[in-house]
């Protein structure tokens, strides 16, 4: 593996090397399989992102060669639990930085299974054209028809009833149910969190975010991601939460959203319905994956 970061030039070996990288806390384990394929089990994927027995990281990052032309890099994304994902907006402003330090660009194509990104490196941030969100029940997926996926009904049952209902659904690449609510503090969001997230509504199961509206321009949020529980920052659900903000009139189109680690800005633009999401990226070191996970009765 060779990693081509300015400072990061690394001699092609057998052994796994990985950059870990965070934004707003929102940890990632990052591999390059662009020289040497690499395909990695659910058992290998939870060893690498467990925090006590092996590296620990939200979500595993592995960068491939996209087949397609004029397209920088292929992002695949593993959540810790193993499983892999079409999107993650934290991490893709993280590979928007690696690709376009060793490319010398200013702005690359990212290819993720939720389609093309667009990201745009400027000093210590880099924005991402996040596409466009799919609002239709059976794009988010919902199990049951529903004409306004601005609020939803879902029976929840007795975990925080009354207080917690009707979500806004948007999916940006990945499914989001959002919770509108007056004090953000006041939900146990670690406890329901894990039941919302496979409420048999979701039938791709789907993160959940509660969200609090300080202004106009101006919201706070905590997620429970889908596969990697509760985190200090989920930049699709920034996205997601932005979308429906806008589709409530409860915001403007600009946005500050403050997640546990941080603030993102978010812009749903009128002109074509991308969302632009801005934000911070941090690389925090390297390392080397033990040559016994690849062993064969460890795969
Ligand atoms: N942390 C990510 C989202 C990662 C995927 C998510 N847990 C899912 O299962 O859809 C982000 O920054 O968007």
């Amino acid at each position: 593996m060779q990693i081509l970061i300015k400072g990061w030039v690394k001699p092609m070996t057998d052994a796994v090397q990985y950059l870990k990288m965070n934004g707003l806390g929102n940890d990632f384990v990052v591999l390059d399989a662009r020289q040497k394929p690499l395909k990695l089990s659910h058992d290998q994927v939870r060893w690498i992102a467990d925090r006590e027995q092996g590296i620990g990281c939200d979500q595993l990052i592995v960068l491939e060669y996209s087949p397609l032309d004029g397209v920088d890099v292929f992002m695949r994304i593993y959540n810790a639990e193993g499983g892999e994902v079409d999107a993650c907006g934290n991490a893709t402003r993280c590979v928007g930085y690696l690709v376009a330090e060793e490319l010398g660009k200013k702005a690359v194509t990212i290819h993720t299974n939720a389609g093309l990104l667009n990201a745009e490196l400027n000093g210590d941030v880099v924005s991402v054209d996040m596409g466009t969100p799919r609002l239709e029940w059976d794009q988010i997926p919902l199990a049951e028809e529903f004409e306004d996926t601005t609020g939803i009904e879902l029976q929840i049952g007795p975990i925080d009833a009354p207080v917690l209902h009707t979500p806004s659904v948007v999916n940006v690449g990945n499914p989001h149910a959002i919770f509108w609510v007056k004090d953000l503090d006041a939900h146990d969001l670690e406890r329901f969190g894990p039941m919302l997230e496979h409420h048999p509504m979701f039938p791709e199961r789907a993160n959940i975010s509660l969200a609090q509206v300080l202004d106009r321009d101006h919201i706070k949020i905590r997620v429970w991601e889908r596969g990697a529980g509760l985190t200090q920052a989920c930049g699709t659900a920034a996205c997601a939460v932005a979308v429906a903000a806008v589709r409530k009139d409860l915001t403007d189109r600009e946005v500050t959203i403050s997640l546990p680690g941080g603030d993102l800005q978010l812009e749903w633009r009128a002109s074509d319905h991308h969302i632009i999401m801005t934000g911070p990226y941090e690389l925090d070191g390297e390392g080397t994956l033990p040559a016994e996970l690849f062993e064969e009765s460890a795969a």
